[in-house]
């Protein structure tokens, strides 16, 4: 494994991606081609393997010109030093350990290792879960959270894009004792890229374009993921009413939440020092200006998480507003910054760039 050191410049990390073929995937080759220290070594394929990459995404003609590798362990091991899996559920299960007995760094995209709970992950995603001595090695990667349990580690589970911008909006009220855990209540809504690039009637441009509709309602299996990291701010369980809606755009979430207020004498601006205090320093969550609240395109292609803290002086309740773009900050943007974390590089290594508008 190359080593990074403050005093000169780090040497290249080799980077493979299994389900390089998936949205979350070329998004990971999106980003990380801009990356200083990082090169994309292997990108693999489990069914198209000796195809050529840009066959299935023409936007990357003479930009990536290589042949799909087949998911084997061992190949992966010689050619690369970091292991993205980007591949839906059950799969890192199966393959993670192998990777890291080779002495490969892994990152995990997908849900497998989120939860802490065995019985948990088999009721909200309807799999077995991997072993407990595996979730307990796997780091759950909320950069701003978590980060010095990030720094250094092997192996990290990527946080799953509602849970990203829902808890990031959250937290700090939880932590402080500032809203009453058990009022919370999240109303999220995504872009359609949320659900993969496999096609499914969900995704359907009928089905999806001038519509929108609540889905999963009481069943999504990123509800326990925000009740998981939420109990460590406010120190016991915590329980939410969350319910996510799929509107007709490509890319973006958007979670609007509401909290009653433990001390109703606090005002908007105590809230927005409290989030301004608790992110300094943390360059990719912005807490937007008093009274104002983002929108998704604010933060289209980008790694930040916008957002806004309003307390309705009406109800004596919080209102959060938190905004993130599912592939980048939701996905393989968070996973580029754990990655600059685990090496001991600056988080923001290859990530500096502004949001597309419009
Ligand atoms: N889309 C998003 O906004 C977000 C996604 N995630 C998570 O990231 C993961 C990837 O999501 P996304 O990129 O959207 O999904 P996609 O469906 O777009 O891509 C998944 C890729 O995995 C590969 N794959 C499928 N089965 C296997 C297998 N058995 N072994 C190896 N590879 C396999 C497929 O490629 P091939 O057939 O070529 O192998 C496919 O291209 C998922 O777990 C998702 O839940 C997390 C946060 C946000
Ligand atoms: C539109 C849509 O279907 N979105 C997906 C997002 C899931 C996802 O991103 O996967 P993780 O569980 O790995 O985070 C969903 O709501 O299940």
């Amino acid at each position: 494994m190359p080593s990074s050191s403050s005093s000169s410049q780090p040497s290249q990390v080799r980077a493979a991606i299994v389900g390089s073929t998936g949205y979350g995937g070329v998004e990971l080759i999106r980003l990380l081609a801009a990356h200083p220290y990082v090169t994309v070594a292997s990108v693999i394929s489990s069914s198209n393997a000796g195809e050529p990459f840009a066959a299935g995404y023409p936007h990357l003609t003479e930009i990536r010109t290589d042949i799909l590798d087949a998911v084997d362990p061992e190949l992966i091991a010689d050619k690369a030093d970091v292991v993205f899996f980007a591949t839906p559920h059950g799969v890192s299960t199966k393959l993670a350990s192998q990777f890291l007995a080779a002495g490969l760094k892994v990152i995990d995209l997908s849900g497998d290792f989120r939860l802490k709970n065995r019985d948990s992950y088999a009721q909200w995603y309807k799999k077995e879960a991997p072993q407990q001595d595996e979730l307990e090695r796997a780091v759950f990667g909320m950069s701003e959270l978590f980060g010095d349990e990030v720094r250094g580690a092997d192996f990290v589970t990527n946080p799953g894009c509602f849970p990203t911008a829902t808890t990031l909006g959250l937290y700090p009220a939880v932590k402080a004792g500032w809203i009453d855990p058990d009022s919370i209540i999240v109303d999220a809504k995504t872009g359609v890229s949320g659900s993969g690039r496999g096609l499914s009637m969900a995704a359907h441009f009928s089905e999806v374009n001038e519509n929108f509709k609540a889905y999963k309602v009481h069943q999504h299996q990123h509800t326990p993921e925000i009740e998981q990291t939420l109990a460590r701010a406010a120190g016991g369980p915590v329980t939410v009413s969350f319910t996510t809606h799929l509107v007709p755009m490509t890319r973006g979430i958007m979670s609007t939440m509401y909290a009653s207020l433990t001390d109703k004498s606090r005002t908007t601006a105590d809230f927005r020092e409290l989030y301004n205090q608790f992110y300094e320093g943390r360059p990719f969550v912005r807490v937007r200006p008093e009274g104002t609240y983002p929108s998704t395109k604010e933060v289209y292609g980008s790694n930040y998480c916008d957002i806004g803290v309003l307390v309705d002086e009406r109800t004596k309740r919080l209102t959060v507003i938190s905004v993130i773009d599912n592939l980048v900050k939701g996905a393989s943007g968070q996973a580029i910054q754990n990655l600059n974390l685990m090496m001991g590089w600056d988080e923001t290594t290859g990530l500096t760039f502004l949001p597309v508008y419009p």
